[in-house]
């Protein structure tokens, strides 16, 4: 799966853009402010609806523009779907398939699956549950046709269930209906994670042995609740904490992946290079396990690599990416350092030029 042109307008420094895209390796250098990033944003916006770097749109929008539109011809087993995506500032937004609406982003995502590695992905390692959870909930959603459905009724019943805690009147009968419909979509959520998750280890233990800091790591999956209790009866058990808090203490919401390293979180010992070819490493075996259960592949984008990871690092990132046949889109301020790795392992690619704002490519590689 490659997208083969993409169409910008007015995302933050970018007027208007119109680019044909390497169906693998697309690099992009300038100088700070230039707008690499904005390119790479503008993909994610098409594949996710929003921003890698930050939920809010506003920003994403040309100052003094009502509007920012990006569209989009993707490529994949032999066919060619246009994706369009046009956000405004009163929150009209739309989202069209092949011309026609869809109603969510969701459906974007799955014919634009995208995988980001930016300036703060390590906080999947530093960071709190949320980050992980919603990394391993991409991998789910992809690989787990069940997921998505029991996902959103999840998300129902705990808005309905936190709005009564919050309400000062529980009536217990209205309570039990969302603690049973909470507790039957929680465990398909469950099972869909597990799933996925065991695919996903078995993938991150064969890639961790490449990197000596990492071989000792260990992941584990939490589900958010006591692995041996039902949830209905830990939901009850757990009501007055909940009616003092305000919501809903713990359920699948709560899931989290831990990373350890001598049973302790693998934070306290790596260091921040090691934490982020650790960051690196899961994002590319989610990569891996997408590929190998829908025989398709991902974007992945990768904003100011250069500065992340030391040349060794880097050179095995690519290689990796390699390995994987996705399609690629790299940033960086030195043009020697963005191509290097690509030229020492010998593939093509197109280099791009970003200049406030203005994206010209500049030369074909051809390896
Ligand atoms: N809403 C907006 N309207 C117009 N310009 C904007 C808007 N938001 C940001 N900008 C400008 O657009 C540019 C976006 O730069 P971007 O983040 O893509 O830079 P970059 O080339 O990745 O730089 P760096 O190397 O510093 O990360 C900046 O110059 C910024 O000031």
């Amino acid at each position: 799966m490659s997208i083969d042109t993409l169409h910008i307008q007015h995302f933050r420094n970018i007027t208007a853009a119109k680019l044909q895209f390497h169906p693998r390796i697309n690099l992009f250098f300038g100088e700070n402010g230039a707008g690499k990033t904005s390119v790479l944003e503008a993909i994610s916006l098409l594949g996710r609806g929003r921003s890698f770097r930050s939920h809010k749109l506003k920003p994403l929008i040309q100052t003094d523009q009502p509007s920012v539109v990006v569209f989009g011809v993707i490529k994949a087993q032999g066919r060619a779907d246009k994706l369009g995506v046009e956000r405004n500032r009163r929150s009209q937004d739309q989202f069209r398939l092949n011309g026609e609406a869809v109603g969510s982003a969701a459906e974007l995502a799955k014919v634009l699956p995208v995988q980001s590695i930016y300036a703060d992905t390590f906080e999947l390692i530093t960071g709190g549950p949320g980050e992980r959870r919603q990394f391993l909930d991409w991998l789910v959603f992809h690989v787990e046709q069940q997921f998505f459905p029991a996902w959103q009724q999840v998300r129902r019943a705990l808005k309905q269930r936190n709005s009564l805690l919050r309400s000062g009147r529980i009536e217990a009968s209205a309570l039990a209906v969302w603690d049973s419909l909470l507790a039957k979509e929680a465990g398909l959520l469950d099972q869909c994670r597990q799933q996925a998750f065991t695919r996903f280890k078995d993938a991150f233990n064969a890639l961790k042995g490449t990197v000596p800091a990492l071989a000792d790591l260990t992941l584990e999956y939490h589900r958010g609740w006591p692995a041996d209790q039902n949830l209905v009866d830990v939901l009850q058990e757990g009501l007055d904490r909940d009616r003092a808090s305000g919501y809903t203490l713990l359920g699948p919401h709560r899931a989290d992946l831990r990373i350890r390293l001598n049973r302790a979180p693998a934070e306290e010992f790596l260091s921040r290079g090691q934490q982020k070819i650790l960051a690196c490493a899961l994002k590319i075996s989610a990569g891996q396990v997408f590929q190998q259960t829908t025989h398709r592949t991902c974007v992945y984008l990768l904003d100011d690599l250069p500065a992340e990871l030391d040349e060794e690092h880097r050179q095995l990132l690519a290689q990796w990416l390699l390995a994987l046949d996705a399609q690629i889109f790299v940033t960086g301020i030195d043009p020697g350092q963005l191509t290097g790795a690509w030229q020492a392992l010998g593939v093509s690619f197109d280099l791009f030029h970003v200049e406030q704002g203005v994206i010209s490519k500049l030369e074909q590689n051809n390896g």
